[in-house]
């Protein structure tokens, strides 16, 4: 099994968002994990960072999350959050070509190979002409694709993305589905995905998580599928638990 998780209950105190899920992904795939503010989602991926406590196992290429002392730098699990925020100027190559820190040791300087590395991400996502601009003046969704461009830099197994195009316009919010759907196919990763962009997820193949069901399981990505989850979702939401 490339990703597991038994029975996971997860929360803030009192409040239990995520409750008593199970499912199995055994081999490379995409996943959208879909379903409405405030519904969990963000709570369950922070649980594979560790930064909220859960119940139950999450076990990652068999082996209990737990166990795993740094899945970052072990090429294991990456992951890239809703909002990453920078607050001093860097040049978007220098900001890029950090994806490779896991094959760095901590004073290592990065080489002229490992930039010619990060300028071909930067090609494959056509943002070449942003390489030398200083982060912080890009706009919204130019930085979620410099981050973007970071995280297919650290090569990781599993790819845990928050909302990674929910910035973005409709010609890169496809190039982007895409990209990942040609990550899991030809590169062998998964994806773990949130999302609230499904109609964007009609060509693709993989599976739908639902958080906002009563007892989410993993569901084949099909016109069905996906019709049947948008008008779950769009007929209404529990109350806030
Ligand atoms: N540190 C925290 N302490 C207490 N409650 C929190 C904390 N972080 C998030 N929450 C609450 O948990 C609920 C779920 O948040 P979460 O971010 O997981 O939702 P989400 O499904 O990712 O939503 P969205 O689609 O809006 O991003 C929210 O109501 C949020 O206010």
């Amino acid at each position: 099994m490339i990703v597991e998780a038994k029975h996971v209950v997860a929360g803030y105190g009192q409040r239990v968002l995520i409750r008593n899920l199970s499912f199995s992904i055994p081999a490379p795939a995409f996943v959208a994990v879909i379903g409405h503010n405030g519904a969990g989602k963000t709570t369950f991926f922070k649980a594979f960072q560790q930064q909220v406590a859960y119940q139950g196992q999450l076990l990652l290429q068999g082996h209990d999350l737990k166990s795993i002392a740094n899945p970052a730098s072990e090429g294991i699990l990456s992951y890239l959050p809703q909002k990453n925020t920078v607050t001093f100027p860097i040049k978007v190559s220098d900001l890029v070509v950090m994806g490779l820190f896991r094959k760095k040791t901590f004073f290592e300087n990065y080489t002229a190979s490992d930039h010619q590395l990060a300028a071909a991400v930067l090609e494959d996502l056509q943002l070449s002409h942003l390489a030398d601009h200083d982060f912080t003046t890009l706009s919204g969704g130019e930085q979620q694709l410099v981050w973007l461009a970071q995280l297919i830099l650290q090569d990781a197994s599993i790819c845990l993305l928050d909302e990674p195009t929910q910035q973005l316009d409709v010609y890169y919010k496809s190039k982007v589905f895409r990209l990942l759907q040609d990550w899991v196919l030809t590169k062998s990763k998964t994806i773990l995905c949130i999302t609230h962009d499904l109609q964007n997820l009609l060509p693709l193949k993989g599976y739908l998580l639902n958080l906002s069901k009563p007892a989410p399981t993993l569901e084949v990505i099909s016109p069905e599928t996906v019709q049947e989850n948008l008008l779950f979702l769009e007929s209404g939401r529990q109350p806030v638990r």
